[in-house]
């Protein structure tokens, strides 16, 4: 991923994660796409409020940026309770966690972001307080150390990861709700693009939405962070607007891939074709060849290419289309069937 429009780098500036708070949709009502998920989602929503029960233990997986912590925050929301935040890596000891549970309020959301980065022990002790609202905590020290019981308030776990490969099946089991979130279509994301400029309070055509839209990989944090990138070219270059000329024009400039691609899906897609004649290659060899792991290759990356018609999976591997060849100029051969022509 370019590093300058990841909000997780660490360059990104407090103003930047502040805009980016600004443009997170707060309601059900406000977010954009992922139709299915939603409307599961609310219909459960209402049910739990109805019954003034926990919503049941929600899990998000997906590729980074398409909204599961936007998700977890709205679900708080509409459930009208509390959220409490933390991550996989964060909470490396039991007692951390064991903090957080017993601060929940009835039916509070405790939202884990990167769980499949739990710790084996902490995952654990997960286990019982999802499933009974119940933990064992230590008291005391030396010879009078015992473990106490003590029960929790009914709460609802949100999970979040980008590689659900990875999560343990005794975790994923305890999850009643499992939703994956979808890449989103240019259309989806120009109302996206569309929404965040009103709230940026910058005008902007049709044509200009559309074409960062499109430049976007599929993904609403790409293209709110595209719209800022541009919307810099439209103050300095520009009159403030942003049509399809100035964005053209700031896309150009910052080398933003026709198709939106990353750096590495492009290394993917020019590796199986310069070193793999195009494919077939089976999934490790192919990340072992651009070093990175399998797992991401699969859960991140592959996903976005294979719906944009860039590679295809095959029994044998897989396998850069005619499409591939094209984005990156390049010629396929040795041609095939050249001694029988037709
Ligand atoms: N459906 C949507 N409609 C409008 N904006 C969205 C939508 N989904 C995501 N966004 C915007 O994209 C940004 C990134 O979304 P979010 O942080 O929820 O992604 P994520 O799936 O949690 O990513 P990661 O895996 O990297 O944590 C949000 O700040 C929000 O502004
Ligand atoms: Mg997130």
């Amino acid at each position: 991923m370019n590093e300058n429009l990841d909000p997780t780098n660490e360059n990104f500036s407090p103003e930047e994660l502040d805009v980016e708070k600004k443009l997170r949709p707060l309601a059900f009502d406000d977010f954009t796409g992922q139709d299915q998920v939603l409307e599961n989602l609310q219909i459960f929503v209402q049910a739990a409020n109805l019954r003034k029960e926990a919503l049941d233990h929600t899990l998000f997986h997906g590729p980074p940026g398409l909204g599961k912590t936007t998700l977890a925050h709205i679900l708080a929301n509409e459930l009208n309770v509390g959220i409490k935040i933390t991550s996989g890596p964060v909470l490396d000891k039991p007692g951390d966690l064991a903090g957080l549970l017993t601060n929940l309020e009835e039916r509070d959301v405790l939202f884990i972001d990167e769980i499949h980065r739990l710790s084996p022990i902490v995952e654990e002790y997960l286990y019982s307080a999802m499933e009974d609202y119940k933990i064992d905590i230590m008291i005391e020290s030396g010879p009078n150390a015992r473990t106490v019981q003590i029960n929790l308030n009914p709460f609802t776990l949100v999970g979040a990861t980008t590689r659900s490969g990875l999560l343990t099946a005794p975790m994923r089991a305890r999850f009643g709700i499992q939703s994956r979130l979808q890449y989103y279509n240019t259309e989806l994301l120009t109302t996206i693009v569309q929404r965040s400029s009103s709230i940026l309070n910058v005008a902007i055509s049709m044509e200009a939405a559309i074409e960062i839209a499109g430049r976007s990989r599929g993904t609403p944090r790409i293209a709110n962070a595209l719209l800022r990138r541009v919307r810099d070219f439209a103050q300095i270059k520009g009159n403030g607007k942003i049509d399809i000329k100035i964005a053209k024009y700031a896309l150009e400039a910052l080398h933003v891939d026709a198709h939106g691609l990353d750096e590495m899906d492009n290394k993917i897609l020019t590796t199986i074709i310069e070193k793999f004649k195009g494919g077939p290659v089976g999934i490790t060899t192919l990340a072992t060849a651009v070093s990175e792991s399998a797992e991401t290759i699969e859960e991140v990356y592959e996903p976005f290419l294979i719906q944009q018609g860039f590679i295809m999976r095959t029994p044998r591997g897989r396998e850069v289309t005619e499409l591939a060849y094209k984005h990156l100029g390049k010629i396929k051969g040795p041609i095939q069937g050249g001694l029988f022509p037709s």
